[in-house]
């Protein structure tokens, strides 16, 4: 058996490196640019008007401006506006060449065809957006591993980027094992459970980013699950099993896995829940056979399958507590083993919340995520500070 840190650390050195693709720009929220983009073009492209209101050639001297046109946004004309002359214009549409400055209409006064505004208060340049003044042609305006954001993705299409090069997810396959299971919503007999594992990890696996998801459920055969696994490795990235890897009879997993050729990284963690986790490559892929416990799969994911998938689309920095907060009541533990906690976060004291069997899901819709308490102590204090790993 292998530490917690340990396990991490095989996991970072043996998750591979992120796959490339060029995709529009609907596809890629929440993904990051594999490369540096640089603009296009310059943005705005044009002088145009921040306000609705008069442009005019600014005058150091108090007077008026004979109006004369209207330029909307939209406009894809450029007659030049001459000296002493006024021209209505609404915010975005092009500043005509020899204007340069625009009146809020608020600030205008109209007389027998003229306008007047009170000098004081502006200045030449004035309400006119210059070409260039947020981009110019050739700035970098994104660096390598950029997580796209809404507002990344705005920049990108306001500079006429419509398709980006960036790090995709790996394609994930879900295999659960178990004769017990049934569906949400047909009748149990005796002796089953609902498959709380199934929506556990769509729900999951669709938060980390992977759109496409393939659950499927098979009895606990040694053939039926042989046949299952070779078939996702034939499909897939990344696979993730659930159930069949502790040591019961019917735990046919590990043998299934190492039979289609996978190579373990490792097999059992010290830590609760999910202690029996196994973890294999097949030389691209990866393979997680997380323990069966719906809270060992939900730890196993938050602690293990979260961070590899993160780390295969970008991001190396999802390993570890995101908050360390302090506790608000003793826990004692196995001093053998990390203890992952389901843990409500209240005015930054982490509140432990009853029901933390592998078995128990009731505490799950209000917890905000596990704390951490480690390996080699046997209690921790109330006030003591423990890792926080949010959802
Ligand atoms: N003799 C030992 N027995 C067990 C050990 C051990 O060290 N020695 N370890 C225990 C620990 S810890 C865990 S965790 C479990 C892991 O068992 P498996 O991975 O083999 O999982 P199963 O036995 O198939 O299932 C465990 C449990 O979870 C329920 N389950 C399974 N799939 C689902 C699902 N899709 N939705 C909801 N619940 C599911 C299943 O009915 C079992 O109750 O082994 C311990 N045993
Ligand atoms: O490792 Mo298990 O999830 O404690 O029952």
């Amino acid at each position: 058996m292998i530490s917690v840190k340990e396990a991490k650390s095989i996991l970072q050195k043996n998750t591979p490196s992120s796959r490339i693709q060029v995709l529009p720009l609907e596809e890629v929220a929440g993904l990051r640019v594999a490369e540096p983009v640089f603009s296009p073009m310059d943005v705005p492209s044009f002088d145009n008007s921040a306000m609705d209101g008069y442009a005019i050639q600014w005058n150091n001297s108090q007077g008026s401006w004979q109006l004369e046109g209207e330029i909307a946004a939209g406009a894809t004309t450029d007659s030049p506006l001459q000296e002493g002359k006024a021209t209505r214009i609404f915010t975005g549409a092009p500043v005509p060449q020899g204007a340069d400055t625009v009146i809020p209409q608020e600030w205008i006064t109209i007389k027998d065809g003229e306008i007047s505004f009170d000098h004081d208060r502006f200045q030449k340049g004035d309400n006119v957006r210059l070409k260039g003044a947020q981009t110019k042609s050739g700035d970098k305006i994104m660096e390598a591993g950029t997580l796209l954001s809404p507002g990344g993705i705005g920049l990108l299409a306001s500079v006429g980027v419509h398709r980006v090069p960036v790090m995709v997810p790996p394609t994930v396959g879900v295999i659960l094992t178990g004769n017990e299971i049934k569906e949400v919503g047909q009748k149990l007999e005796f002796g089953e459970i609902y498959n709380a594992n199934g929506p556990i990890l769509n729900a999951y696996l669709q938060q980390v980013g992977i759109g496409k998801i393939e659950i499927i459920t098979v009895k606990d055969n040694p053939d039926i699950l042989r046949q299952a696994i070779n078939k996702a490795l034939a499909s897939y990235e990344l696979i993730i099993l659930s159930g069949g890897i502790s040591v019961g009879d019917y735990d046919y997993v590990k043998e299934g896995l190492e039979s289609a050729g996978v190579r373990e990284l490792f097999y059992k963690i010290k830590q609760k829940p999910g202690k029996p986790l196994y973890v294999g490559i097949k030389g691209e892929q990866m393979i997680f056979a997380l323990p069966g416990n719906p809270a060992s799969v939900i730890t196993c994911f938050n602690q293990y399958v979260k961070p590899t998938i993160k780390q295969w689309m970008g991001d190396k920095d999802s390993w570890e507590p995101r908050q360390w907060l302090a506790l608000d009541s003793p826990v004692k533990k196995n001093p053998n083993l990390t203890t992952f906690l389901k843990v409500k976060i209240e005015k930054d004291i982490v509140k432990i919340l009853p029901g933390q069997e592998s078995f128990n899901l009731i505490s799950f819709s209000e917890a905000d995520g596990f704390a951490e308490a480690p390996e080699g102590l046997d209690h921790l204090e109330a006030g003591e500070k423990v890792g926080v790993y949010g959802w």
